[in-house]
């Protein structure tokens, strides 16, 4: 595993772009499964900050944040992030993945601010390239993808609920999701608003995105950021039953779709990756980028005396 993780982010590091690979369309690939033969119930792998349980008897994988104490998406994480998502991808049992967090109240916190302060150019250049790495993954992935949202979902928190193709939110209006970049002083990149218009349209992606507006649950539903609030305790079983009716149809059909769906946006940042890295690169490393970030970290600790 430790081996996996560092040729993968050698690869994500010094190749500039890490092949995509299996991001055409996978005929039927539970078709593929050899017949009569018995399937394991269930595969599970872990690493630090992500555990990975695979029911092999329906394809679906679970896959559950667990990097205390609140997910933030560091570099560890985002690389550990890429490896489970390309296994599961080439994994033909594995149909489709649901995405969740271990931590009570948490999904996701969003980036780690940690790793845009303070650092190197070049720490700067590596980290961006694995979110936007992370990102091209999961966006593009042929599996059905599912965002069980059951705890704060800010920024990169909301990215990933955001590229998956359905979202439940536990229905606790003291859960907030949305893409907060402009309350902090930062600026959503192209492809977080390019995520977002597609989901929810122009007017509230404008919106939202100016104001930095993080909505609480009830909210979040009525302006579409996620699709369905259901009772946390509810959450594993409406998964189950959403995921069935998502692996219904042949895999074909859905791949090809999805694909066509969201090839335009993905295009636009694989024809930009290294500039999108150098603006990147260059924005966090104002000093007024700089201060407003460190201020914020800052409100973040004093909020809690
Ligand atoms: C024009 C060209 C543009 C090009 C691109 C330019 C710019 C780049 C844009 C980058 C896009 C950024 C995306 C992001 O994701 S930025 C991160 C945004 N995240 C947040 O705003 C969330 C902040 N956190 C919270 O609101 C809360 O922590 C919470 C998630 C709601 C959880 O609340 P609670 O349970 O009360 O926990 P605490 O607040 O006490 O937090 C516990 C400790 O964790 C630290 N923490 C929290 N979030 C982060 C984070 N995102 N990164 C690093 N550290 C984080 C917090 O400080 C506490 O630490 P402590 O225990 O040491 O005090």
């Amino acid at each position: 595993m430790a081996a996996a993780a560092a040729t993968l982010a050698r690869r994500i590091t010094r190749s500039g772009v890490l092949p995509l690979c299996r991001r055409l369309p996978v005929w039927g690939r539970a078709a593929r499964r050899p017949p009569g033969l018995p399937l394991a119930p269930c595969r599970a792998f872990s690493n630090k900050k992500i555990q990975v349980d695979m029911n092999e008897s329906s394809g679906v994988a679970t896959m559950k944040f667990k990097s205390p104490p609140v997910n933030s998406l560091n570099l560890d994480f985002l690389t550990e992030f890429c490896i489970s998502l390309e296994k599961l991808e080439n994994d033909r049992a594995c149909r489709g993945i649901i995405i969740t967090s271990a931590i009570p109240k948490i999904f996701s916190s969003g980036l780690d601010i940690t790793e845009m302060c303070g650092k190197s150019t070049e720490h700067y250049t590596e980290f961006w390239r694995a979110v936007q790495e992370m990102w091209l993954r999961l966006y593009s992935s042929n599996m059905v993808t599912l965002a069980v949202v059951n705890g704060s979902s800010p920024a990169g928190g909301c990215l990933i609920a955001l590229s998956c193709d359905y979202r439940i939110m536990a229905d606790n209006p003291k859960y907030t999701i949305g893409l907060n970049e402009a309350q902090l002083g930062i600026v959503a990149p192209f492809w977080f608003k390019d995520t977002f218009v597609n989901v929810v349209g122009q007017r509230v992606a404008e919106r939202s995105l100016q104001l930095g507006s993080l909505y609480p649950a009830p909210e979040a539903l009525k302006f579409g950021i996620v699709d369905e609030l259901v009772p946390e305790e509810k959450l594993q079983e409406k998964a189950t039953a959403v995921m069935a009716q998502w692996l219904a149809l042949p895999d074909h059909a859905r791949q090809i779709t999805k694909s066509m769906m969201r090839k335009a946006v993905l295009d636009l940042l694989v024809a930009h990756r290294e500039e999108d890295i150098k603006n990147f690169t260059s924005f966090v490393s104002k000093e007024s980028i700089q201060k407003s970030l460190r201020m914020y970290m800052e409100m973040l600790k004093k909020k809690k005396s």
